[in-house]
C-alpha cells in the first residue's frame, strides 16, 4: 500500500453525514473509488508526459503572483494544485493530501507527517525562475529541482454518456420572461440585427435538436443578440447579468460554424490543433463549460476537450490525443500544454475569454498575452476574440480593446456590473464575532434550502465547515487547499443535495452554475464590488428567483458601502438606512454616483458619460488589485 493510499484508508469514510473534515481530523472525507481514480503513473509515463506541475508553464503562470505562501517553503507561491490564496492568515498555503509537506497542514487529512508551520518559506519565484521553468517545460519532471514535490496523478470520472444525465437541466424560472424588458444596447459599428427564435440562428439539425433536449426555448437577450454577432465574425466583449445564458451565447454559433465548415472529424494526433480555445479562471467553471460544449455537440462530428490543473497531465494528453476541435482550458494548463506542444494554434478561429475581466485583470492577463503571443496564434486580425463576463470594469475594457478588433463589438444586457435582478439581497449589520450565530440562525430558519456561503479564507472555509457539520448541517467545501478529487466532490455532493450547504473562498464565485441554489451567504463580503455581483449570482438564475443574505462588519467593510448602495439602488432593492449612512459617512472610495433611473451602455468607447457605473470604475482598480490577492489561481 503506497502512502497515498494509506491515507485515503486512514482518514475515509468516518464522517456519516457529510464529506466535510476538520483541520484536526474529526471527521473523515468519503472516498469511494467511483469517484475517480487515484493512481500512481508509472516511470514510463512520468517521463513521457512529464506529468507534473513542477516544469511547466501552468507553475511558471503563478510564480510571479504569489508573494506570500508557498507550500514547502521553497520559494513556490502555489500549492501542488496550483491555487492560491495569499489571504491565508499566515501565508499558508499547504496543499496537505499527502505528508511530508511543510506548511500548516492544513485541511483535512490527519496524514503522517504534515503539519508542521512551515509554509512561508518566500513563495516569489522571479522572472528568471520563470522563464526557467518555461525553458524546461520538457523536462521530466525527475529531473527538475522540485522533483519531490508529489505529482498529481487524480485522474477523474469520465463525464456520463448517459443521454438523459447529459441533457439534464432544471427548469427555467418564473422571472425568464422578464428578460425580455432588460434593456439592450449594442455599441460598434454595424451590429447584425438580434435574432428572436432559435430557428432564425439557423443552426443544424442535430445542434437545434440538442439545444430543445436542453430545454431551451427561447434564447436569452444575450443570445438574441450574442449568437449573430459571433456568426457574423464579429469580435465581441458581452456583459449581461449573472445566469443569463451567455454560456450557450458563444458556443452555439461557435459549434454551428465549425459544423457548417465541415470541422475535421477528431483523430488521433500526438499535437492536436483545436478550431477554438475557451479559457475561464477555475477549474470547475472550465469543466462546466466543457460538459456544455459536449452537450450541445452531442451525435456531431465535433470533439471538445477540458485541460485543467489537478488532474493528472499524463490523462488529459491522452484525451487531447484522440481529437480535439475545442479545447476549454484554464490559462495554466493550457499554456502548459501548448508549451509541451500537445496543442497547436496555427487552426484557432476562435479565442473565448469567459469572465473576460478576470482574465484580463492583473492575475492572469500576463497568461492571456502569453496565449495570445504563443507560437502559431493567429493574429487578433486573423481570429475572433470573444469576451463575456456579468461585470467589466471600465480600465479592464481598456486592456481588453488589445485582444479585440478595433471594430468589435460591445453588447450591454442590462447594466454593466449590475446585480442579477432576481436576487433579494439583504445585509445584517454585525460584528465579526457574532456572525457565527448569526449564520446558524439563518441556516435555522431557512431548513434544508441549498446554500453557499462565501468566506474569505480557505481557514475560514474550513472552521465554518466545521461548525456547520457540528451542528449537524450536513456541509462540505471549495477552496484552493482541497485536493481537486475533494473539490470536485465536494461540488457534487452540493449538487446531488447530499450537502445541502457549500462553504466556498472566492474560488466558488464565478460562474458556476448549480441547480436550485436558493440562498447565498456572505459570511465575509468581499473586498470588490464585482466579486460581490459573482457571487451573489449564483442563486436567481436562468429567470429563478434567489436571495442573498450579507453580513456587513462596520470594522471591515466600510470601504465597500458605497458600490453597495449604488448596486441595491440600481436593482431597485431596499437600501438599508444605516447603510446609506455608512455610504455617506467619508468611508470609501470618493466618486459615489447616485443611481440614475434609466439604462446606459458602459462601453467605454462612448466616453467618460457613458458609463453608468462609474462607481464601480472606482472599484475596479481595486477589484484587479485585490484579485490578484485574493482569489485563487488555478
Ligand atoms: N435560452 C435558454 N433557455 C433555457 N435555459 C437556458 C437558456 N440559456 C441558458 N439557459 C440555462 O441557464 C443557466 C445559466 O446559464 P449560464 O451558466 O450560461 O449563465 P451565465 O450568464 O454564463 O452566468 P454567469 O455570469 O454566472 O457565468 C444554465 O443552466 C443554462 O443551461
Amino acid at each position: 500500500m503506497d502512502e497515498w493510499e494509506e491515507q485515503e484508508t486512514a482518514t475515509s469514510g468516518t464522517c456519516a453525514l457529510t464529506s466535510h473534515t476538520s483541520n484536526a481530523g474529526t471527521q473523515g472525507d468519503f472516498w469511494s473509488s467511483d469517484r475517480g481514480e487515484f493512481q500512481r503513473e508509472g516511470a514510463e509515463d512520468s517521463a513521457n508526459d512529464g506529468d507534473s506541475q513542477n516544469n511547466t508553464a501552468e507553475r511558471s503562470s503563478f510564480s510571479r503572483r504569489g508573494g506570500r505562501g508557498g507550500g514547502r517553503g521553497r520559494g513556490f507561491g502555489r500549492t501542488d494544485h496550483g491555487d492560491f490564496d495569499a489571504n491565508e492568515e499566515n501565508g499558508d498555503h499547504t496543499n496537505v493530501s499527502r505528508g511530508r509537506r511543510g506548511g500548516r497542514g492544513g485541511s483535512y487529512r490527519q496524514g503522517g507527517e504534515q503539519g508542521g508551520r512551515g509554509g512561508f518559506g518566500g513563495g516569489y519565484r522571479g522572472k528568471d525562475e520563470e522563464v526557467f521553468a518555461q525553458g524546461n517545460q520538457d523536462t521530466p519532471a525527475e529531473k527538475t529541482d522540485e522533483s519531490d514535490r508529489p505529482r498529481v496523478t487524480y485522474v477523474p470520472p469520465p463525464p456520463s454518456e448517459d443521454e438523459e444525465s447529459i441533457f439534464s437541466h432544471y427548469e427555467s424560472g418564473v422571472n425568464f420572461d422578464k428578460y425580455d424588458e432588460i434593456l439592450v444596447d449594442v455599441s460598434g459599428t454595424n451590429p447584425p440585427p438580434a435574432i428572436m427564435t432559435f430557428d432564425e440562428a439557423a443552426l443544424c439539425e442535430s445542434l437545434k435538436r440538442n439545444v430543445s433536449k436542453s430545454g431551451y426555448v427561447k434564447p436569452t437577450p444575450v443570445q438574441k443578440h450574442g449568437i449573430p454577432i459571433v456568426s457574423a465574425g464579429r469580435d465581441l466583449m458581452a456583459c449581461a447579468q449573472t445566469g443569463s445564458g451567455k454560456t450557450a451565447a458563444f458556443l452555439l454559433p461557435i459549434l454551428q460554424q465549425l459544423m457548417a465548415d465541415g470541422a475535421a472529424a477528431s483523430c488521433f494526433s500526438e499535437t492536436q490543433e483545436p478550431e477554438a480555445i475557451i479559457v475561464a479562471p477555475t477549474r470547475e467553471l472550465i469543466n462546466q463549460i466543457y460538459l456544455e460544449a459536449r452537450k450541445f455537440a452531442y451525435g456531431t462530428c465535433v470533439r471538445p476537450v477540458v485541460v485543467y490543473g489537478g488532474v493528472s497531465t499524463g490523462h488529459q494528453i491522452r484525451d487531447l490525443s484522440r481529437g480535439c476541435n475545442v479545447l476549454c482550458g484554464t490559462p495554466g494548463r493550457l499554456l502548459d500544454m501548448i508549451g509541451r506542444g500537445k496543442v497547436g494554434l496555427t487552426k484557432v478561429r476562435y479565442l473565448v475569454l469567459d469572465e473576460a475581466d478576470r482574465m484580463l485583470d492583473m492575475g492572469f492577463e500576463p497568461d492571456m498575452r502569453r496565449l495570445v503571443g504563443s507560437p502559431g496564434m493567429p493574429s487578433k486580425e486573423n481570429r475572433q476574440t470573444l469576451m463575456f463576463s456579468a461585470t467589466f470594469p471600465e480600465d479592464i475594457q481598456r486592456l481588453a480593446a488589445d485582444f479585440l478588433k478595433t471594430d468589435y463589438l460591445f453588447l450591454a444586457v442590462g447594466i454593466v456590473g449590475g446585480a442579477c435582478s432576481d436576487v433579494e439581497q439583504t445585509f445584517v449589520q454585525v460584528t465579526k464575532f457574532a456572525k457565527r450565530d448569526q449564520l446558524l440562525d439563518l441556516l435555522k430558519s431557512t431548513g434544508s434550502a441549498r446554500t453557499m456561503v462565501f468566506v474569505e479564507t480557505k481557514r475560514q472555509a474550513d472552521f465554518i465547515a466545521v461548525i456547520l457539520c457540528q451542528e449537524k448541517f450536513p456541509t462540505t467545501s471549495i477552496h484552493g487547499d482541497r485536493e481537486q478529487w475533494q473539490r470536485e466532490q465536494a461540488l457534487g455532493d452540493f449538487r446531488s443535495g447530499k450537502c445541502p450547504v457549500l462553504v466556498a473562498t472566492s474560488v466558488g464565485a464565478r460562474g458556476l452554475d448549480i441547480p436550485d441554489v436558493q440562498l447565498v451567504v456572505n459570511f465575509d463580503l468581499p473586498n470588490n464590488i464585482d466579486e460581490y455581483v459573482h457571487r451573489i449570482g449564483r442563486t436567481g438564475r436562468c429567470g429563478n428567483t434567489g436571495r442573498a443574505v450579507s453580513f456587513y462588519d462596520p470594522e471591515a467593510n466600510s470601504e465597500l458601502a458605497r458600490s453597495l448602495v449604488t448596486i441595491l439602488s440600481k436593482a431597485q432593492q431596499e437600501v438599508p438606512s444605516w447603510l446609506e449612512a455608512a455610504a455617506f459617512s467619508g468611508h470609501g472610495p470618493s466618486g459615489f454616483n447616485p443611481p440614475r433611473k434609466h439604462f446606459a451602455s458602459t462601453d467605454l468607447r462612448k466616453g467618460p458619460q457613458g458609463g453608468l457605473f462609474q462607481d464601480s470604475s472606482v472599484t475596479s482598480q481595486l477589484a484587479a488589485q485585490t484579485a490578484a490577492d485574493d482569489e485563487e489561481w488555478e
